[in-house]
């Protein structure tokens, strides 16, 4: 097997870089890194594999890169590509699902307990010295246990959400998704229902679809009219997905009555964006994967699927197009 040209664009742990560099001969470039953007730029022409996340693969890269056989990136979202040019180009583009699927559920449901019972910005009374008398109405939280969840994209991580609400907190749940799937719970826990079901009937609406041309800004005015009053918005999907302006109104008049966001429109949240400081919003830096075990876990899966596919083997998971219909 002869040694090709690797184009590593983030970090990784030393070991799965170890197993890289055993294969092949590597380029170590991040572009968002200051000073590496150069050597990221450089390296695309000859580049055969490559492997990183977040960093939008777009035609002008594309371009730069005409050897290019391998991306694999280190995420399950696939939005900072576009895979059909990807597949039409005969580039393997692979990801991976699955083992962030836990670890992305625990955070999507503490974005619920914590945008529900007022964690962060209690915690922010106490750090500012406020905490003067026993807490009074205007400091209570809401219950989480019992209340209606409602779910759009009852994939992977949409289920195992419901798991955590249906069985762990005796919520009813209603979900909608593009393929319809069934709930995967006992008998009379989750429902499928349409868009405008979740939205009219769910206590917390939680995104958890793909950023598609379909979902792009999939909830913007009409859709928040709809929904409950006090309703609370979790975005663990993509910033996209949601109108920001819409979604600032529906704060403000009281729609909403609160946000948990772990994604933005852009990343990093720009330091004027009014979502950093809104008092009702708990605004996270996209972290949903974000654990020393899991983040082990995708470096992991993204190099093997990277070496896997070198070798002209299939690797673990690769993006296939929908079928035409
Ligand atoms: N905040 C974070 O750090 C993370 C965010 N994510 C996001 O979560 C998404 C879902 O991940 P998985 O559950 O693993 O994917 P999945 O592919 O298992 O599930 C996605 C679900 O969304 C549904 N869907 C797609 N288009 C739809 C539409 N137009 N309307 C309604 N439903 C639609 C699909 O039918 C499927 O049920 C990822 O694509 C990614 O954007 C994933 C991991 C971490
Ligand atoms: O995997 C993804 O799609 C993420 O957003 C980060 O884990």
């Amino acid at each position: 097997m002869s040694r090709r040209q690797v184009l590593v664009y983030r970090q990784l742990p030393p070991d799965q870089l170890a197993r890289i560099q055993q294969e092949h001969d590597v380029v170590i470039a991040n572009p968002r890194v200051a000073g590496q953007k150069d050597a990221f730029l450089k390296a695309l022409p000859t580049a055969e594999g490559m492997i990183g996340s977040s960093y939008p693969i777009d035609e002008e890269v594309l371009t730069l890169a005409p050897r290019l056989e391998v991306i694999s990136s280190i995420s399950v979202g696939l939005d900072q590509f576009s895979p059909d040019a990807l597949h039409r180009r005969g580039i393997t583009l692979c990801h991976t699902p699955g083992v962030l699927t836990e670890t992305v559920a625990d955070l999507l449901f503490a974005m619920v307990l914590a945008t529900s019972r007022r964690v962060a910005e209690l915690d922010r009374y106490v750090r500012e010295g406020q905490w003067n008398r026993s807490v009074g109405e205007d400091l209570y939280g809401w219950d989480v246990h019992g209340k209606t969840m409602g779910i759009l994209g009852y994939g992977r991580i949409g289920q195992a959400l419901a798991h955590r609400a249906a069985l762990g907190f005796n919520m009813p749940v209603l979900y909608h998704t593009r393929t319809p799937v069934p709930s995967g719970l006992p008998e009379g826990r989750a429902q499928p229902v349409t868009l405008r079901e979740v939205l009219m009937q769910s206590d917390f609406i939680v995104l958890v679809l793909p950023l598609t041309e379909q979902t792009r800004g999939l909830i913007g005015p009409q859709e928040f009219a709809l929904m409950k009053p006090g309703a609370i918005l979790i975005n663990g999907a993509r910033g996209p997905i949601v109108q920001e302006a819409a979604l600032l109104q529906a704060l403000e008049h009281g729609q909403l009555r609160a946000a948990g966001l772990d994604v933005f429109d852009i990343e990093p949240l720009p330091v004027d964006s009014l979502l950093r400081t809104h008092p009702k919003v708990l605004a996270l830096p996209h972290v949903g994967s974000a654990t020393h075990e899991t983040r082990r876990a995708m470096c992991e899966m993204a190099t093997t699927n990277l070496l896997l596919a070198l070798q002209g083997k299939q690797p673990l998971a690769a993006y296939s197009p929908a079928p035409a219909r």
